[in-house]
């Protein structure tokens, strides 16, 4: 196939160090080398943004010294990257290097003095992870022979709104970066955009949730009208479990935009949950490619799903740090203002609900959450709701999910679930069926998430072994 214009997407993994950069650099100029434009997106080096994070919250703990222990490490990481890449000391990479972390050491020193981290300067503080790679890949590109620019998120054209921490672009985005961006890419220079970051109207820095970059990667590839996006992973490509946990998990070939939705909701690390929805209305695939082996397809995700036969699930996920809030309180929750100041006093807190569920006697609603969002849905839950109620929390919780298209209409699917579930002896606290029927979820313990993981992927007989 022959393309015009791709954007690319390299991960952390895929940035991690200098052999890493100039590998993905190579990447991209194989295909500049046959003609096609492409416009690169990174990630910060693998580790950074939690790096950042941790130094930050350091800061804003008044340990200092800390912080600038970790500035520290990081100038080393980046410096040593850049040399080996072949920047000389004095050169205009080494130089950009060496101020962005002054500028970094003076942020973190302004929290530290003010000891607060509002999310608009820890916003700042984690997007130089990304501002510090794309200065690399540029450098590694110039290597490989190609001409290289690289911009900041806001550089590119991308505005969001100023939703510190999760970020969405603004409809104009798409019109900011087709201007930024295409004046390059005629004149033959490929760009290269820091991921994960954009800027609000007012010039401030904003992030796009974690793992962020998939999602600018998409916004460019929508304004440019691409012919494609390339996520370039350290897997296949999306594959029908974590494969960390099952080892015999394998590729998936084709994907809907909304089986991946699910998938990334449901936990599966590999896509960040909102990166298809710029795609959705252009309807430009995007492919999920393995950085060790670019010959192999990955994975194509496009508007269209593609059903197995007899395989109505295609994969299995699960998300971790799950606690359960449970909410009752005889006779009470049947009053349907009740039910919606419960659902209120959730959506002022912006808590993410992963599942809900109420008994049929109405005495009871159960909400499952991430455990880091657990005291603030809490202290929300029991300032916003009548006295009456009895609010508490279940840690220790698991989601664990089945997605695919070809469960639609299926019967007995759920029920090969929870025997596979059952044969295993895991409770299942919660269950929730999503109204597209593209997924299943059950809460589970924590201590049994794994086990059942295994179990569900062989009992639709998703492994190797087995398909
Ligand atoms: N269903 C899945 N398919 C593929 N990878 C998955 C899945 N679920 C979890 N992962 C994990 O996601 C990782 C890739 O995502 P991530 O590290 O964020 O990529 P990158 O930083 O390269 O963009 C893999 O190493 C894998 O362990
Ligand atoms: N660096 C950011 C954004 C990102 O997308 O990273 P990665 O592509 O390595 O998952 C993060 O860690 O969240």
């Amino acid at each position: 196939m022959s393309y015009d214009l791709l954007v690319m997407k390299f991960g952390g993994t895929n940035m991690q160090d200098s052999r890493a950069i100039r590998h993905s650099a190579s990447l991209a100029a194989r295909s500049v080398r046959v003609g096609v434009k492409v416009v690169v997106v990174v990630s910060a080096m693998a580790g950074v943004t939690n790096q950042l994070l941790k130094l930050a919250d350091a800061a804003q703990s008044g340990d200092i010294a800390a912080a600038n222990d970790e500035i520290a490490l990081m100038r080393t990481r980046h410096f040593t990257a850049a040399q080996e890449l072949g920047a000389a000391p004095d050169s205009i990479t080494v130089r950009e290097i060496r101020e962005m972390h002054e500028t970094l050491r003076q942020a973190v020193y302004g929290v530290y003095l003010l000891r607060e981290l509002t999310p608009r300067s820890r916003d700042l503080i984690v997007a130089f992870g990304e501002r510090l790679s794309a200065p690399l890949m540029s450098l590694a590109l110039e290597q490989d022979g190609l001409r290289a620019h690289h911009l900041s998120g806001g550089e590119a054209g991308i505005l969001t709104d100023s939703h510190f921490g999760n970020a969405k672009p603004m409809p104009n985005t798409y019109e900011r970066v087709k201007d930024r961006l295409s004046g390059l890419l005629s004149a033959g220079v490929t760009p290269v955009v820091a991921g994960f970051m954009g800027e609000t109207e007012k010039g401030a820095i904003t992030t796009l949730g974690r793992g962020g970059t998939d999602f600018s990667a998409t916004i460019v590839g929508k304004a440019l009208g691409a012919d494609e996006v390339w996520a370039w992973k350290d897997v296949d490509g999306v594959m029908s479990a974590d494969p960390r946990v099952v080892k015999d998990a394998q590729n998936i070939e084709v994907l809907s935009y909304g089986e991946v939705m699910e998938l990334a909701y449901f936990g599966a690390k590999v896509l960040h949950p909102l990166a298809v929805t710029p795609l959705q209305e252009s309807g430009i695939p995007l492919r999920v490619k393995s950085a060790a082996d670019p010959d192999f397809p990955g994975t194509l995700v496009q508007a269209q799903p593609r059903d197995e036969d007899g395989h109505p699930v295609k994969a299995v996920t699960a998300i971790r740090n799950v606690s359960i809030i449970n909410v009752s309180g005889a006779g009470v929750l049947g009053i349907p203002e009740v039910i919606a100041s419960v659902f209120d006093a959730i959506a002022r807190e912006n808590v993410t609900l992963l599942m809900v569920s109420q008994s049929s006697s109405m005495s009871n609603v159960s909400l499952a959450v991430q455990t880091v969002d657990a005291e603030r849905t809490l202290a929300a839950l029991r300032a916003g709701v009548s006295l009456e109620l009895k609010v508490e929390e279940q840690p220790g919780v698991a989601v664990l999910a089945i997605v695919g298209s070809g469960m639609r209409g299926q019967k007995g699917v759920s029920a090969r679930m929870f025997t596979a579930l059952a044969d295993q002896d895991v409770n299942v606290l919660m269950i929730s069926q999503g109204s597209s029927e593209l997924n299943v979820s059950v809460a589970v313990e924590a201590a049994h998430v794994d086990a059942a993981t295994l179990a569900v992927h062989r009992a639709f007989g998703l492994g190797a072994a087995t398909a």
